[in-house]
């Protein structure tokens, strides 16, 4: 069931129903998958459901990267996985990381896949072509626009810190993203945990706004100075990404409940810090 509520309000209430700010991120790589489970034709759906299933309830949002499913085919399984999580844990908000960028016209058809196709609460989407090009995922005004700002990876820094009249180029998003773009309410920003005093300026410059912070685990990010430098005034206002290191941790049958540990220790050492 999908409520009428907004995005932000579905996130609000998972972050105090779960008391956690951990974001899974659904990233199916097949040759990573346990070995009962190679081959078989649902292979991708069976085990991110079984991860969905193991750590519902301490997640605050899921995050499934488009390019595991697209890439192998798999888009009527993601289809499959997001109706599961409606129907079985609709009390968790589904990010559809597809960082789409394009022109209005072609906008409007990623808004409705996005939102329409898959049904997401949130859709991540990259802002460097400029406001016309994010405006038609904000004519669904209930849902989430979470814009690229200042991303994990190293080479994040080749455009994002260029100087743009004494500012830096993510600082403009971020500027921008908390003020005159953001007239549905409902938009939140990327923020790499690999980047904690980046993560610290965004926060400066968006009051309580929500951040999807990926870049903790796999990627070596620092989860205590990620979460003292974006915590909000409430002590949340973070989706902390966590996706390999949650997925992968076992490789027997019970790759799940070992999902669930680590979730679970993730979730813990989050909360140590708010
Ligand atoms: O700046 C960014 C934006 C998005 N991502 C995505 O998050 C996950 C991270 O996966 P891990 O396995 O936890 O490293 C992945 O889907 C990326 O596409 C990001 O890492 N950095």
């Amino acid at each position: 069931m999908h409520t009428t509520s907004t995005f932000i309000d579905r996130l609000n209430a998972a972050w105090t129903t779960r008391n956690s700010l951990l974001c899974v991120g659904l990233d199916p790589d097949p040759a990573k998958f346990p070995a009962h489970l190679s081959g078989g034709p649902d292979a991708i759906f069976e085990f991110c459901k079984a991860i969905v299933d193991a750590t519902a309830d301490l997640a605050c949002a899921f995050k499934p990267q488009i390019a595991y499913f697209a890439a192998r085919r798999a888009e009527d399984q993601l289809e499959a996985l997001i109706a599961h999580i409606r129907e079985r844990h609709p009390e968790v908000p589904v990010i559809l990381d597809a960082k789409r960028g394009d022109i209005g016209s072609t906008a409007e058809q990623y808004a409705v896949e996005a939102f329409e196709r898959y049904r997401a609460d949130a859709v991540t989407v990259n802002p460097y072509m400029g406001r016309d090009s994010i405006e038609p995922y904000l004519a669904w005004s209930d849902r989430g626009v979470i814009l690229l700002c200042r991303t994990s990876n190293p080479g994040g820094s080749d455009l994002q810190f260029l100087d743009v009249g004494g500012e830096r180029l993510f600082e403009r998003v971020a500027r921008l993203a908390a003020g005159e773009w953001n007239h549905t309410g409902q938009l939140a920003l990327v923020v790499g945990a690999t980047f904690p005093a980046e993560i610290a300026r965004v926060r400066e410059l968006t009051g309580d706004m929500p951040l999807l912070v990926p870049g903790i685990g796999a990627q070596g990010g620092d989860v205590e100075a990620t979460v003292k430098a974006g915590r909000s005034s409430a002590g949340s206002g973070l989706m902390i990404n966590s996706s390999r290191a949650i997925l992968y941790a076992g490789k027997g049958e019970d790759f799940a409940q070992a999902a669930r540990a680590v979730a679970l220790a993730t979730r813990d050492a989050i909360n140590r810090y708010r």
